[in-house]
């Protein structure tokens, strides 16, 4: 059969360019007709949130920041909205304060700026993600979309090198699930592929010279590529694993993509020949596997769960937790005992190549 699939683009302007974002914000705040914004970002970002919104109307500056964002913490965000007459919400950060201004979008249905400074990519998803008791849950709305994203590499300067290279793991992971995720289709495939291509340039070069501009500007370009792939594609296993694993006990969200990464890459790609083989291709290798395998060794990523807040009597609870989630379509059946080894090799760091082939 030809070609035949359904793909929705996401309404979004973007705005690139190093030591812009200052001047890029003040024009979209301009053209928002804005009067009465809300600053978030988290006291790290103070300095340069002041910095930024120098000359804006800003009535708010919010920096009570929890990632995985609580529903109280979201609670607070929204009487605080309110009780300031906020017209528009800008964010300065990482995934958990883009989180955050989305948690106010989706109640207020005020419209987002959103200044990354992580690879998470939510600023280009319009996915919303809350967590309430421990359990976290997502969702999609229009609402939580970000209006603009304003990228400056500037301002991931002050990312360190294992942050960067976590968190560059977490959009690595975003363009690898798009391939099997429940809507995957030729778009994001090229998103994605684009994506992996940049990261694994992007990444080296952070390592490399913490300081330079250039692999924090491929890095980011990733990051969006595999965002706007994401959230196209929907969320298969991988991110499935890694939601549970984070609200669940509470594990930092990039280090836990980061570890988990290639053992769904390992357990899916003999099952999804053409997705192992446009990954193959993005990396520049034989395999998908040895692809990322390379990647990570050069970066000296994450390996372990273990390290994270993790422990071998959690895997039983996570796997009834998982299992109901898993993507009804998955190159590879998952199982009880498939994904009890899958979760036992990621608590170690042993060898994602090491997982049992399918039985017949
Ligand atoms: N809804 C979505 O589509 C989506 C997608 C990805 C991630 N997320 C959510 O985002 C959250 C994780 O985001 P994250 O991984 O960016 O973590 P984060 O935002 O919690 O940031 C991690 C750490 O890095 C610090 N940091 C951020 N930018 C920095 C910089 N430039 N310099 C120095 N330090 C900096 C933060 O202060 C924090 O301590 C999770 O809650 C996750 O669920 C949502
Ligand atoms: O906002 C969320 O928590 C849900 C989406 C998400 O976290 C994507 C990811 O796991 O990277």
């Amino acid at each position: 059969m030809g070609l035949l699939f359904s793909h929705d683009t996401l309404p979004q302007r973007v705005l690139f360019g190093t030591g812009k974002a200052a001047e890029h914000l003040a024009a979209e705040v301009a053209a928002f007709g804005a009067t009465r914004v809300m600053m978030i970002a988290g006291r790290r970002d103070a300095n340069t949130a002041a910095g930024l919104s120098a000359r804006l109307p800003v009535v708010l500056h919010y920096s009570d920041i929890v990632q995985h964002v609580p529903i109280e913490s979201a609670a607070r965000a929204r009487a605080a909205a309110r009780e300031h007459r906020v017209d528009l919400l800008v964010c300065l950060g990482g995934g958990s304060a883009v989180g955050l201004a989305k948690a106010v979008a989706l109640d207020t249905g005020l419209p987002v700026i959103a200044i990354p400074t992580t690879y998470a990519g939510s600023e280009a998803t319009n996915v919303w993600g809350l967590t309430e008791d421990g359990r976290k849950k997502t969702g999609v709305d229009a609402r939580v979309l970000p209006a603009t994203v304003i990228y400056d590499a500037q301002l991931s300067l002050s990312l360190p090198s294992g942050l960067s290279v976590a968190s560059g793991l977490n959009a690595m992971a975003h363009c690898i699930d798009s391939l099997w995720g429940p809507r995957a289709d030729p778009i994001n495939a090229a998103l994605a592929a684009e994506g992996i291509r940049a990261l694994a340039t992007g990444l080296p070069a952070i390592t490399d010279d913490p300081a330079g501009i250039e692999g924090r500007e491929q890095a980011l370009y990733g990051a969006y590529l595999s965002a706007v792939a994401f959230a196209s594609a929907g969320s298969g296993l991988h991110h499935k694993i890694c939601h549970v694993l984070g609200g669940t006990w509470n594990m930092p969200h990039a280090q836990t993509h980061a570890t988990v990464l290639p053992y769904v890459l390992a357990f899916n790609a003999p099952h999804a020949p053409e997705a192992e083989s446009r990954i193959a291709a993005a990396f520049g290798s034989p395999t998908a596997l040895e692809g990322l395998n390379a990647l990570r060794k050069r970066l000296d990523a994450p390996r372990a769960l273990k390290n994270y807040g993790f422990d071998a009597a959690d895997i039983p609870e996570a796997v009834s937790l998982i299992l109901p989630q898993v993507p009804a379509i998955n190159p590879r059946t998952v199982t009880g005992e498939n994904l009890t080894e899958l979760l036992t090799a990621a608590l170690h760091g042993t060898d994602a190549a090491g997982l049992s082939p399918v039985k017949a």
